[in-house]
């Protein structure tokens, strides 16, 4: 009998100290079960040392790991907020995303495809010595291919016509010239696409990320939080894509590399608590802001549609929804628009993100997404590397597809 109790005993200590071991090494998973919506956990990422960190000028130090600094909101002191001790791991430095501005041009390389077809194959035929009939329906055929869309191609086909006169005497350059231009006038270069992520009447800016199964959603949401903190904002994430739970793991690890907290639920929980937890974390600790991601849904699914509704009017009894991006796969082509289309019926959508525009030669899909939907292209995807999302600029988009 005794041996039977000792060899319980050294069980028991053995397993307590596997396992606090294994969650030394890991992430730090704090459960935030007892305040918190039930089934939500918290992750706070490890703080580097301070000769490590590197934060660029403006950012706070509230939701990214560091316990915040009494703030100023609207005139009054907050609490502190009481987050879990962070652990720092030695060794763990963050990363530190350039800014965003001019990405595009820095990654105009990756529309090569596009170029390669839309932009040479319009500047091969225009260049022809006396446009034909044959010639122009190559031009319209060449837009159509690429996606523009028969309204915007009608427009730039009647433009250059009219202009013929002049492209009988143009010189290569200006050839290029006047195509980039006609590009950028059907780009809509007027449209705001400026990103409501900024804090709103002392409270976060909330972006809820939305969009079919393996668009891009929660890579894109990885970059976001990158492109803030690049741009010198404090972030926290929310995991709501409870179906998936590597969506959360992803996730987790993106924020993790730049110093972002992320908000995560247990799999297969309620995506709305998820948001709505982040959501409170990131009011709390005074964050610029939250930036939420969603479970992918097929949009001919009514319920989940209607999901979507729901977790966007339960995040906004927290702080009102700054910005909604609809993630849309640039390679699927029109579909696209049709799914976009759903989306937009169950939830306000206020921009568009246009992923894998580096795989695909259809570069005139940001033309037709945009007229058909209404709703501005703010971002895109121009790969899979960390920092390969830009803010979509008309001109320079233009000028990489003509080359
Ligand atoms: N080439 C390229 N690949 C991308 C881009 N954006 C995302 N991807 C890839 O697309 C795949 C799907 O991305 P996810 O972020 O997991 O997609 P999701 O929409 O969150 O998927 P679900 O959670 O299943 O709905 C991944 O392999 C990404 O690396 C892009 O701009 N270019």
């Amino acid at each position: 009998m005794e041996f039977v109790l000792i060899a319980i005993a050294i069980l028991v200590v053995g397993l307590v100290l596997g396992i606090s071991l294994l969650v030394g090494r890991g992430r730090r998973t704090t459960r935030l079960d007892d305040d918190a919506t039930p089934g939500t956990t918290l992750t706070r990422p490890r703080p580097p040392a301070p000769t490590e960190r590197q934060r660029p000028s403006g950012s706070t130090a509230s939701g990214l790991g560091l316990p915040p600094d009494t703030a100023e909101v609207d005139g009054a002191t907050a609490p502190p907020v009481d987050l879990p001790p962070a652990e720092p791991e030695p060794g763990l430095l963050f990363e530190t995303p350039p800014p965003s501005a001019g990405r595009l041009v820095r990654l105009r390389s990756r529309l090569a495809r596009s170029q390669s077809s839309l932009g040479r194959g319009l500047l091969t035929v225009l260049a022809r010595e006396k446009l034909t009939e044959d010639d122009w329906e190559e031009v319209e055929e060449t837009l159509l291919a690429a996606d523009v869309g028969v309204a915007a191609t009608t427009q730039i086909v009647d433009r250059l016509r009219t202009q013929s006169m002049v492209l009988a005497t143009a010189s290569g350059p200006q050839l290029r010239e006047l195509l980039v231009r006609e590009l950028t006038a059907v780009l809509g270069p007027d449209l705001d696409r400026s990103l409501g992520t900024d804090r709103r009447e002392g409270r976060p800016g909330v972006v809820l990320v939305v969009g079919v199964n393996g668009a891009g959603k929660t890579t894109t949401v990885g970059k976001i939080a990158r492109v803030l903190v690049g741009d010198g904002k404090s972030v926290v994430l929310g995991a709501a894509d409870t179906f998936r739970a590597a969506a959360a793991d992803q996730l987790e690890t993106w924020g993790e590399r730049v110093g972002v907290l992320t908000v995560r639920g247990r799999e297969g929980g309620d995506p709305a608590s998820v948001a709505f937890e982040a959501v409170r974390t990131g009011v709390e600790a005074e964050v610029d802001t939250v930036v939420v991601d969603t479970a992918g849904r097929l949009h001919t699914k009514g319920g989940l549609m209607d999901e979507l509704g729901k977790i966007k009017r339960v995040v906004e009894k927290q702080a009102p929804v700054t910005e909604v991006l609809l993630v849309l796969d640039a390679t699927t082509g029109q579909n696209g628009v049709v799914q976009a289309r759903v989306f937009t019926a169950a939830v306000e959508v206020t921009g568009v993100v246009l992923t894998k525009l580096d795989g695909t030669a259809k570069g005139g899909i940001v033309v037709s997404v945009q007229r058909e939907l209404g709703i501005p292209v703010k971002l895109i995807g121009l790969g899979e590397g960390a920092d390969d999302l830009a803010p979509f600029e008309p001109e320079a988009f233009a000028e990489a597809i003509v080359g």
